[in-house]
Order: structure tokens, then sequence, then C-alpha cells
């Protein structure tokens, strides 16, 4: 049996593989591969283990003698999960074992952004330390301020356990569906999503890039919320509208951003959203602490694992393909 591995994982993943008994192919290459790599190392391939590569309907087509596909991530929406539904390809992830991860880089971005510490950084590079300036540099505070936390899931409940450790905040949010258990474990609020814009602090983001949350937050949205208020995405760049929120920046709409998820990414050097002092931007690495990205590979393999002996996946994103198997 064998796996195609569209980059370099962490030694623990690869290492139950072997254990397996599977024969690893990876990706080495400092490039993203093509469509048309990506097929041909797949054709020689029984599962596929995915780092962040889009898998489209003509992919899965080309390969639907494919017995899994294990992404090595929790957001599947680079897949068209449908069409391997209908080809009955079962798709892993990895879920959980990022949340506390993600929690922190979305909880870093918040107190690096209410700080300016990027910018400021940025500015002792160039020189411009300055005198101590009583009114100079100033950020803003967090305690006893409200957190809005736009899908209140796993990740969403780590960063809104820290907030409350962390600073007294309060917690508002918005899902679909009311998480009770959130809200007696930390008081917290369900509103309507104006109610959410309206009332937040800081506003951080954790649903997926679904149909329903693309664009969400637009000019409109960014209008509704404070003047003070942080806009924080650690979720998915397509989540929000970025020349919307550039605007809503540089009119007061808001005070400041911090995103770890841009729209393209990566996001150019010359972005105008990158010169500003209350913006924070990072690279895309919500779950990248060593600890965190080891877990994840362990997870991906045993999707693997389990995939090529016929098993059920024991993280599946489509559970339809074994009800409609049987
Ligand atoms: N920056 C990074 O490196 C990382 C980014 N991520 C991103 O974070 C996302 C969330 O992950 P995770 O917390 O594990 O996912 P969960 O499924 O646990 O949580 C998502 C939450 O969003 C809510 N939600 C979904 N759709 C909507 C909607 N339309 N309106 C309001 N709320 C909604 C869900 O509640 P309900 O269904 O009731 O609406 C749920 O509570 C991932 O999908 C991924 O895109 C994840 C890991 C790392
Ligand atoms: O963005 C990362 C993920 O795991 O999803």
């Amino acid at each position: 049996m064998k796996v195609f591995i569209t980059r370099v994982i962490p030694e623990e993943g690869r290492k139950l593989l072997e254990e397996a008994g599977i024969e690893i192919q990876e990706w080495k290459e400092k490039r993203a591969l093509t469509q048309e790599e990506l097929i041909a190392n797949c054709l020689e391939s029984d599962a596929l283990l995915s780092v962040g590569t889009r898998l489209d309907a003509d992919f899965l087509q080309a390969c639907s003698h494919l017995k899994v596909i294990a992404l090595h991530s929790v957001g599947f929406d680079h897949v068209d999960v449908d069409t391997a539904t209908s080809l009955n390809i079962p798709i892993g992830n990895t879920p959980g074992v990022l949340s506390a991860a993600t929690a922190d880089t979305a909880f870093l971005l918040m107190l690096a952004t209410s700080r300016k510490a990027f910018y400021l950084h940025k500015s002792i590079e160039k020189g411009q330390w300055g005198f101590f300036d009583p009114t100079a540099n100033l950020g803003v505070e967090l305690r006893g301020k409200t957190l809005g936390v736009f899908g209140l899931g796993k990740i969403g409940l780590e960063m809104a356990r820290c907030c409350k450790a962390a600073f007294g905040m309060k917690i508002i949010y918005h899902n679909r569906t009311r998480n009770e258990a959130a809200e007696q474990a930390l008081n917290a609020k369900w509103l309507s999503f104006e109610e959410l814009l309206q009332q937040s602090d800081v506003l951080t983001v954790h649903t997926a890039l679904t149909p329903e949350t693309e664009g969400k937050f637009d000019w409109a949205a960014f209008n509704l919320m404070k003047p003070s208020a942080i806009f924080i995405n650690t979720a998915r760049g397509a989540i929000h509208q970025e020349e919307d929120l550039l605007k809503a920046l540089l009119a007061g709409k808001i005070w400041g951003a911090g995103l770890d998820v841009t729209n393209p990414e990566p996001m150019r050097p010359d972005h105008p959203l990158l010169q500003m002092p209350n913006v924070s931007v990072l690279p895309h690495i919500g779950s990248a602490t060593q600890e965190t990205r080891a877990a994840m590979s362990v997870l991906a393999a045993k999707n693997v694992i389990a995939g090529l002996k016929g098993a059920e996946i024991p993280f599946l994103v489509n559970p339809e393909v074994y009800t409609t198997k049987s």
C-alpha cells in the first residue's frame, strides 16, 4: 500500500505510517505541485495525505481509485467534498488537536494589536524608538472588555476561555445553534449577528469558510461595529472582505485588526494593511507549534491507515460515504 503526501510532514506521522507497512511518497520540492503532478503521483498511490492542496472535481474524478484522502488540517474548504462523497472517497481531517494552538494565535493577535506591538517592533528596526512620550504609542486595555466570538466551536471556545481567564472578559457569541454547555461554563450569551457586531470590543472569527460565511465581514458589518473595536480573524481570509476591512480601518469604523489569514494568501508585501499601526498580520501559522503539528500528523496518519485497511476512518468529514455504501 502506498500513500502520496503533498509536503513533508512531522516525523511522528511518518513513523506511524511506516510501522503500518505503508510506503511513503512525499513531495519534497519547495514549490506547490501542479494538478498534473498531483494526479500523476496519486495514480501510483492508494491514499493521499494532503497538506493544504486544493482538491477539485477534476482531480477527484481522475483519482477516484483513492481509498482515502487524509487532510493535514481541520478546515476542508479547499476540497470538493460533495464530489468525493459521490465517488465514495472518505475524507479525513484533524479536529481538536489544533484548537489550543490556534486559539493562542488569536489571543496573540488580539494582544499584539491592542498594543500595536508588531508596528512598534518594526519602528525600532527603522531607528524610530524616539523619546519617552506619555501621549504616544498608546494602545487599549482588554481587562473587563467584551469578547464577541463568531463561531463558538472548538477553537472559539478555547479563545473564549483564555480571554475570560486572562482578562475577565465578558463572552458573547453567535452560532447558528446555541452552545448551551459554553453558555454555562463561561456565562456566555448568544446574540444575533448584528448584536454581536454592535456589542463586541474584540470580535474574533472562528467559523469554517462556507457559502454562508464567505464575505460575511463586509463594509456593512464593519459599519455596525464600535469605532474602538478590534477585529481578529484566524479562520479563513475569505470570511472578511479585505478591501472593506482596509476602508473601515482608514475611516475609523473600527480601531484595529489582527489577521492570521488573508485573502489571497500570501498577502502581497506592499499591502497597505501591513503599514498600519493597529494591524497585526501573521502568515497562517494558527496551528504551527511543534506539539500541535506532530499531533496533526498522527491524526492524519491514523486516517490513512484506517482507510487503507478498509476500516471506518476515525476523523471523518463525509460520513455519508459509509451510509451510502451499506
Ligand atoms: N489559522 C489556522 O491555522 C487555522 C484555522 N482554522 C479554521 O478554524 C475553523 C474552525 O475550526 P473549529 O473550531 O475546529 O471548528 P468547529 O466546527 O468546532 O467550530 C466552528 C463553529 O462555527 C459555527 N458556525 C459554522 N457556520 C456558522 C455560521 N454560518 N454562522 C455562525 N456560526 C457558524 C459552528 O456552530 P453552528 O454549527 O451551531 O453554527 C461552530 O460552533 C476551521 O474550519 C478552519 O477554517 C482551524 C485551524 C487552524
Ligand atoms: O488552517 C488550518 C486548518 O487546520 O484548517
